[in-house]
């Protein structure tokens, strides 16, 4: 059996040592899976998102990639744990360099791992995807909208190939259109390279289509028609545990 692209395992993580934001939080993913989080606003969706990205340390816990355990967090995860996984945010503009094009800014990964030459036209190929024009493209994020800014945003997400995609309410700001281009991107590349998907989000109708599964940070699961398959661990508010 092949190892899961990302396993939580009893995760306890917050930034107030006396109100952890999550308690004992286990998930796994397997290669190719996709799962949507949510649950209501401040219950640690971004959170967890963040720890898994390694983004965030836990206090409590393992996170392993891949079936190797997290080396690091932040500044110190390895490189190559770091660029497994892609993530997009929420707010776009907290996430840009502001003094960067959109080309400059979808090419970022490329130029941090001194790949840029290499990976020069899928960074083309990936802005095009998204569906920004050269014009676009030449311009600087206060210069654009938050959903063209988004766009460049996924498209820098995808340009190291990663095996896990996380998506921190990637469409919460963006209009349906543009909600459905880009979920559209994100699932173009998942059926090429079998990548798994975390996303969290509040639109629990978009998040049962997109991901099939939909998990409850209070353990609830949800199944695509919207049943609650495990109500007494939601009822009780257990901490998630989910493994496929
Ligand atoms: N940097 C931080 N410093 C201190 N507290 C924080 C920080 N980030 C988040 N929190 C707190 O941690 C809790 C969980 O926040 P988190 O952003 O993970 O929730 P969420 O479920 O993603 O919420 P939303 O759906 O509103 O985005 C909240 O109470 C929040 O106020």
């Amino acid at each position: 059996m092949p190892e899961p692209v990302l396993e939580l395992r009893s995760v306890t993580a917050g930034y107030h040592r006396r109100t952890p934001v999550l308690r004992g939080v286990s998930l796994t993913l397997g290669a190719g899976e996709a799962v949507g989080l949510s649950g209501p606003s401040g219950c640690g969706k971004s959170t967890l998102a963040r720890v898994a990205a390694l983004l965030h340390r836990p206090w409590e816990g393992t996170v392993r990639l891949e079936g190797r355990p997290a080396r690091g967090f932040r500044f110190r995860a390895p490189r190559e744990q770091r660029t497994a996984v892609g993530v997009v945010f929420q707010q776009p503009r907290l996430a840009a360099d502001p003094r960067l094009t959109l080309a400059a800014l979808i090419a970022e990964p490329a130029r941090a791992t001194g790949r840029y030459p290499e990976l020069a036209d899928r960074a083309a190929a990936l802005a095009e995807a998204v569906g920004l024009s050269p014009g676009l493209l030449a311009r600087r994020p206060h210069q654009v909208s938050d959903g063209q800014l988004q766009r460049a945003c996924l498209a820098r997400a995808l340009l190291l190939r990663p095996r896990l995609l996380i998506c921190d309410e990637m469409t919460a700001m963006l209009d349906a259109a543009t909600t459905a281009a880009l979920v559209a991107v994100v699932e173009d590349y998942r059926r090429e390279h079998g990548a798994a998907l975390l996303a969290a989000g509040h639109d629990r109708v978009l998040l049962r289509r997109w991901c099939g599964t939909v998990v409850d940070l209070d353990g609830t699961v949800v199944d695509p028609d919207g049943t609650r398959v495990d109500p007494e661990a939601g009822a009780a508010r257990q901490p998630l545990r989910w493994r496929s």
